[in-house]
């Protein structure tokens, strides 16, 4: 029985929160296809077409094929000021569509030299894109002369890299501090550490950084974790836990102790992208065999469904709810409470917590 077929809901009506997304990796090809086409047109890139690139339909990219599509073509073909605030307005407007009404979008802030943009105008035209949109969606609801209040809300989480340098560590940092501060405008809420987990954590280079991070006043923070064998032993895990992490992304190979470790924290946010984690080969034996069975009926931690990057894996987050519908037996009630529950972990703040409360169906 394929997932919608066995709906218990209209999984795009139901307004849902996604707290795990990366922007780079939610860009649909499409969305790529067109950057294409313009720049193409305008003799400004010599990169194959998208659609050939990252076929449509092709979405079993493993951790050594996933992580060169960044650096070796989407950062190549997203390379300048106008194609960021293109590209960031089509991943809103999808996640819009898909119903989601609040999302916590991640992004590793990257200068484009060539460009002219600094890490501190990439973050500033991400900012204005998302204030645009927001302003466009106001801008319809008076059109439409309506409330509209499951509209979508966005802020940013600015993300380390495994293999940035102490530098460019504190850089991410620096620029979380300057833009939480911003009044209205402020829509940094968290910091990440993410990246390819193959490559070794340096943690004297790092620590001092996240340690830093915690202090910092209504500043989230939530960390890759244990997404592979390699980045998941005992020293490693120990050391992110000791950086007093909100919630946490993936939480794959996890033993006992640790696992234990997570529940005596009590309230801890577990970001779970079950299509990322199946298509990646990351998680073995399919969706049914997936760790969402281990915990989301564990009072003691957060689970809140994510898609991770969209525009690599294919599955939207209605689909994630749909594919723990078929997968995991949830009823109508269980899906609606998983998606209040999640409430409690956004880095969006109390009013914004209120919105959803108020919005988001009870069953
Ligand atoms: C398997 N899942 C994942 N695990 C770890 N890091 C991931 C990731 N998916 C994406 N990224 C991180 O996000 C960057 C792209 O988006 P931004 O340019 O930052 O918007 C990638 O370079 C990688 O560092």
């Amino acid at each position: 029985m394929t997932a919608s077929e066995n709906a218990v809901l209209d999984y795009k009506a139901l307004p849902k929160i996604e707290l795990h997304a990366h922007l780079s990796g939610s860009i649909s090809r499409q969305c790529l296809h067109e950057v294409w086409l313009t720049k193409k047109a305008a003799g400004e890139t010599d990169l194959q077409d998208p659609l050939i690139e990252m076929p449509e339909g092709k979405h079993n990219y493993d951790l050594k094929t996933f992580f060169p599509l960044f650096s070796s073509y989407i950062y190549n073909l997203v390379n300048d000021a106008p194609t960021l605030r293109y590209t960031t307005l089509a991943v809103l407007r999808d996640f819009a569509a898909d119903g989601v009404v609040y999302l916590e979008l991640r992004t590793t802030p990257r200068a484009m030299p060539a460009a002219g943009l600094t890490e501190a105008a990439y973050v500033q035209t991400i900012l204005d894109t998302i204030a645009e949109y927001e302003e466009e969606q106001e801008q319809s609801s008076r059109d439409l002369d309506e409330g509209r209040p499951g509209r979508l809300r966005t802020k940013l989480i600015l993300s380390i890299d495994r293999r940035h340098t102490p530098a460019q560590a504190w850089r991410v940092l620096a620029l979380a501090k300057q833009f939480l501060g911003r009044g209205s405008d402020n829509v940094v809420v968290g910091i990440d550490l993410c990246g390819n987990p193959a490559a070794p954590l340096d943690s004297q280079a790092l620590s001092p950084v996240f340690e830093e991070a915690r202090r910092v006043a209504g500043l989230g923070m939530t960390l890759h974790f244990a997404e592979a064998e390699c980045s998941a032993s005992d020293a490693e895990l120990d050391l992110l836990l000791g950086w007093r992490p909100d919630r946490l992304g993936h939480v794959i190979c996890v033993g006992e102790r640790v696992r234990q470790q997570i529940v005596e924290r009590g309230g801890m946010g577990l970001e779970l992208c079950l299509s990322c984690n199946v298509h990646a080969g990351m998680v073995g034996g399919g969706f049914e065999s997936h760790h969402f069975g281990e915990w989301w009926k564990v009072d003691e931690a957060v689970v809140v469904l994510s898609t991770d990057d969209v525009g690599v894996f294919g599955s939207p987050l209605s689909n994630e709810y749909a594919l723990v519908t078929q997968h995991f037996g949830l009823t109508r009630a269980e899906i609606c409470t998983l998606v209040r529950k999640g409430v409690d972990v956004i880095f969006g703040g109390e009013e914004e917590k209120a919105r959803l409360r108020n919005i988001l169906w009870v069953d």
